[in-house]
């Protein structure tokens, strides 16, 4: 296995952001990011809420264009890389209505739009893709029903389905394992741990940090800018942790505030 972090020499990444800064307004969400992502691993995308994990793979799409720095796709511009259906997104479950009338296997057949051209007449080819996605995510029995009365987990598998009837090469996944019940939890892991084995990219985003060792082969820590790139068991080192999730921030404070208590007792003892 490839040490993370170090690609091989012929193979250029699967995607590759450099120097990327996003503002929306005044808020810098993405402040110098620069990362390397290799195919055939998955890849855990930790940060706090609003450190821009969203925003990173809004630009890795090209749905949000950076401010500066840039983004390539398997050497290809995010847009052109998304319209040639290189990229599969499982987006966060709010970013979906789940009431539109839509069933299981409409979202998955939505996979191969890209493939239908204008008419998006659907051939054998495609219908025979959706079964097989729908088989591999265990959500056959599914097919038919509206989206929105799956659970949370078959709804992520149903993401996931999508991705693979689309024969993405490149997988991001936003929280996929929020309101996931552990057999879902289980059969997503599996699913694309199997994916990257087959040459793809997988890039999860997750607060699950138990799930970070059995899931992902890398991690990265995110705080508006990359802390950490490298193996699972580094990243989760508390050092590592406290700096991505801003503790050392929280034990600075509390330093101060306990260094503030000193004083005032010492004001208190000086006054007496
Ligand atoms: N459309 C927007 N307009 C203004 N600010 C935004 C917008 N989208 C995100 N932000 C801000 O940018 C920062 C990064 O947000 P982003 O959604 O990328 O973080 P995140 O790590 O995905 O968070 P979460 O874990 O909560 O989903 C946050 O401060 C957020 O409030």
């Amino acid at each position: 296995m490839t040490p993370a972090n170090q690609l091989p020499a012929n193979q250029p990444p699967a995607i590759e952001v450099s120097d990327v800064v996003v503002r929306y307004g005044e808020v810098v969400a993405l402040d110098g990011v620069s990362l390397s992502v290799a195919s055939g691993r998955v890849t855990g995308l930790v940060g706090m809420n609003g450190s821009g994990k969203s925003t990173l793979f809004k630009a890795i799409m090209g749905t949000v264009r950076p401010d500066t720095g840039t983004v390539l796709i398997d050497g290809t511009a995010p847009v052109a890389a998304r319209k040639q259906g290189l990229v599969g997104y499982v987006p966060q479950s709010e970013d979906v209505d789940w009431a539109f009338p839509v069933s299981v296997r409409d979202v998955v057949m939505m996979g191969r739009y890209g493939r239908q051209g204008l008419t998006r007449r659907a051939r054998h080819v495609d219908h025979a893709a959706v079964a097989e996605a729908l088989e591999r995510v265990e959500l056959t029995g599914y097919a038919d029903r509206q989206i929105g009365q799956l659970s949370g987990g078959q709804r992520k598998r149903a993401f996931v389905a999508r991705g693979i009837a689309q024969d993405a090469r490149i997988l991001l996944l936003d929280e996929p394992f929020a309101g996931v019940d552990k057999r879902s939890e289980a059969t997503i892991v599996r699913l694309l741990r199997e994916l990257a084995d087959d040459g793809r990219t997988v890039l999860v985003s997750t607060h699950d940090l138990h799930a970070l060792p059995r899931l992902a082969d890398e991690a990265v820590l995110l705080l508006h800018r990359v802390l950490f790139h490298g193996g699972v068991a580094e990243a989760l080192r508390p050092d590592n942790l406290a700096h991505a999730f801003g503790l050392d921030v929280l034990d600075r404070d509390l330093d101060r505030g306990s260094d503030r208590d000193r004083d005032r007792d010492f004001d208190r003892e000086g006054s007496a």
